[in-house]
């Protein structure tokens, strides 16, 4: 059976990430958040824009104030106040200072600031009453960026920082990737809405409604199809559509072997290279993975901790990958201390889901307390990690480490 390591690669490999020159559209910079920037982004001016003052203080000659000392200060004249906002009007000459304000603009003639602390004003005159050091307190103009350099680099996602620096690069809009497109539909013929009287042998489709708010998180668009029949002609209809209309289809259930398992076969019937249909995990041994030529196939296995587990661990990176994201895409993989036992068969990759919880500023992995079938929803609830089992381990005791994939940024 195919290892979760080659299954990674192959579906990795079979990722064409969106086109930055097809794949892209312009939005408000207050809308940009958790988008990925599509073209590098450089500035036509330098940061700081000028010299500017980082104290409240004054602006003076290094040479006019280096030999002061509180018992000997250095008195100046000062002739100019500069706010912020200001432009200086007088050059400073020898004995001479400004009253200057943080983030004001330098004066000509001044190199250095002495704070405000440091100091003693007496109607036009301010006593000087430590040597600063030369340039002091001065933000250079150019000195955290300069014009023309690379400002943000294409394929990272936005957040506060970088939509600060678009804005104060002036910018109103920002090039980003479209989102991608994720058609997403459950088959089973027992299957029905939450609002739906449940009939004998019925269950709610809970499937859609995890992997949807899954995809959204991820920064996708959802296409949602709902629920289809276990038919072939209907399923065929409906993967036909999502193809059609999407760059990733998730599908849950009929991949394993029973009768009315028939996602492998529409798909040959489509024309899609099934890649492979099984992987050496627990939960999710039966996962689908087929490309067409213009989407990703995910066939998910019905039950709901393997539909949930094979999306975390599969389509979380892929869905990153291709909606541009230069870095950072893979899983977070962590070692971290075990609070409970862990068990396995070890024969296949486990995947046990818990919480990873902060004692004394340490994460430690706590195993969900319930039942741990594979049919139980219940038990996922507030999941924010998996622990794993490699292929061979088949007992991992408390306070031994385990590695996690944490589902969380
Ligand atoms: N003889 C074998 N039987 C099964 C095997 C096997 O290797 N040999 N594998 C088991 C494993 S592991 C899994 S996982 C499931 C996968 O089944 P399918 O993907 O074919 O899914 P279904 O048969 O349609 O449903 C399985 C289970 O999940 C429930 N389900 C399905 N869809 C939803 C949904 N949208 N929301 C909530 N629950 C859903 C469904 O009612 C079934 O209980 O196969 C095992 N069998
Ligand atoms: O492995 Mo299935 O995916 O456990 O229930
Ligand atoms: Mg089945």
């Amino acid at each position: 059976m195919l290892s979760v390591r080659d299954a990674e690669a192959t579906i990795l490999n079979a990722i064409k990430p969106l086109n930055n020159q097809q794949d892209i559209e312009f939005v408000d910079l207050l809308m940009a958040n958790n988008r990925i920037l599509a073209t590098p982004v450089t500035a036509s001016l330098d940061f700081p824009h000028w010299d500017n003052s980082a104290m409240d203080g004054y602006a003076v000659r290094f040479a006019d104030v280096q030999q002061a000392r509180t018992d000997k200060p250095i008195i100046l004249e000062v002739v100019e106040e500069i706010p912020a906002g200001y432009q200086p009007q007088v050059i400073i000459k020898p004995g001479q200072a400004a009253r200057i304000f943080t983030g004001a603009v330098m004066p000509a003639g001044a190199d250095t600031v002495v704070m405000q602390e440091k100091t003693h004003r007496e109607e036009n005159r301010v006593f000087i009453f430590a040597a600063s050091q030369p340039q002091e307190f001065v933000r250079r103009k150019g000195d955290f960026y300069q014009a023309g350099k690379e400002l943000l680099p294409a394929g990272i996602g936005l957040t506060a920082s970088e939509i600060a620096v678009l804005a104060a690069a002036g910018r109103e809009q920002v090039c980003v990737f479209r989102r991608p497109r994720v058609a997403i539909f459950s088959s089973g013929n027992e299957l029905v809405m939450p609002e739906e009287m449940l009939k004998p042998g019925q269950i709610v489709d809970s499937n859609q409604y995890a992997l949807a708010t899954l995809v959204r998180e991820l920064g996708a668009e959802v296409l949602l199809l709902g629920i289809v029949k276990d038919d072939p002609t209907a399923l065929k209809e409906i993967i036909d559509y999502a193809i059609a209309n999407s760059d990733i289809v998730l599908s849950t259930g009929g991949v394993s072997v029973g009768d009315y398992d028939y996602i492998d076969q529409i798909l040959v019937s489509l024309g899609a290279k099934v890649h492979f249909s099984s992987v050496q995990m627990r939960p999710g041994k039966p996962l689908t993975f087929a490309t067409f030529p213009n989407s990703l196939y995910f066939g998910l296995p019905g039950n709901p901790v393997s539909a949930l587990v094979t999306c975390w661990r599969f389509v979380q990176p892929t869905i990153k990958k291709l909606a541009g994201l230069a870095k950072g895409w893979e899983g977070k993989f962590l070692k971290v201390k075990s609070s409970s036992e862990l068990q396995s068969n070890g024969k296949m990759e486990t995947y046990i889901h818990g919480k990873l919880h902060l004692v004394n500023g340490v994460y430690q992995f706590h195993k969900a307390q319930g039942n741990d079938s594979s049919g139980n929803l219940i038990n996922l609830t507030q999941t924010n990690a998996l622990a794993i089992l490699p292929v061979g381990t088949t007992l991992i005791s408390p306070q031994e480490l385990v590695l996690v994939l944490s589902l969380r940024d």
